[in-house]
């Protein structure tokens, strides 16, 4: 893997991520390894969404989260982007993304999609804390699917919050820490369904909510959200919902 530039400890863990970049030109394949995420995008994508635009709105820019291009102007950093599945949806809804990876795989095939699709997203192949040393801030800091794969989960989330402007927002989607999600998320999508390769998760990196929250405010950011992802077999998709056992979602604002 390429050098890159680092400050102070890293929450890499330096094999996880090598088994992210070989994933390559794969990532796109809404059939391939990462069919998980092509199929958890639409939900998520509504509830980063609605959140900023209400979020926004409340703080006084006028914002419709109907209108085309409801997050116009919102500075966005994609902490563990991956190869952009979801910097991209977030571009076309108007923000201005900057998008971090530290595989250099990843950043290569995000930076080549992108400009497929004609789309301007600031691509940098470098880790939260190095990023975290510089002076940016942004209004929103998400951490989507990333915090499971860490070392560090509170030193993540400790330099997510610095990135954060006061009065911003912080998302990050994760899995809890339960038997629901060994039997769901290990043994029945990495197993069973072949939804995810085998290894992607080690379930004793599950984080429950309370310990995200906690995380979030030594971070100086107030979770005020917490939704369960659930799988609808009937539908054949995902959708928003109280039960946090297995995926869920959080918001959190840092105060002004
Ligand atoms: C499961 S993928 C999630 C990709 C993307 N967020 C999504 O949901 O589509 C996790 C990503 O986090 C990245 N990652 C791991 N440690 C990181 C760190 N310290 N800083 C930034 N990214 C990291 C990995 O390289 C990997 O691409």
């Amino acid at each position: 893997m390429a050098q890159r530039e680092e400050a102070g400890p890293s929450s890499v863990d330096p094999e996880d991520v090598a088994r992210f970049d070989r994933i390559g030109e794969d990532w796109w394949s809404a059939d391939g390894p990462m069919a998980a995420l092509h199929k958890l995008n639409p939900v998520r994508v509504a509830y980063l969404r609605d959140l900023m635009s209400r979020h926004f709105r409340v703080e006084g820019l006028p914002r419709d989260r109907y209108a085309p291009r409801p997050l116009e102007g919102l500075r966005i950093l994609d902490a563990g982007c991956g190869a952009g599945l979801l910097a991209e949806p977030l571009a076309r809804l108007g923000a201005r993304v900057t998008a971090i990876d530290p595989a250099p795989r990843n950043i290569e095939v995000a930076r080549r999609h992108a400009e497929k699709s004609g789309l301007s997203i600031d691509y940098r192949m470098t880790t939260i804390e190095a990023l975290s040393g510089e002076a940016a801030t942004f209004d929103a800091v998400l951490a989507m699917e990333v915090l499971e794969h860490v070392l560090d989960v509170a030193g993540f989330v400790r330099c997510c919050g610095a990135l954060v402007r006061p009065g911003g927002l912080m998302f990050a989607a994760t899995l809890n820490r339960t038997l629901k999600s060994f039997a769901f998320a290990i043994v029945g999508a990495e197993y069973v369904l072949g939804w995810a390769p085998r290894g992607t998760h080690d379930w004793r990196r599950f984080i429950s909510p309370r310990e995200l929250a906690r995380a979030m405010a030594a971070a100086d950011l107030s979770a005020f959200d917490e939704t369960g992802v659930v799988f609808d077999p009937l539908q054949g998709g995902w959708r928003l919902a109280h039960d946090t056992d297995i995926n869920y979602m959080m918001a959190a604002s840092k105060r002004r």
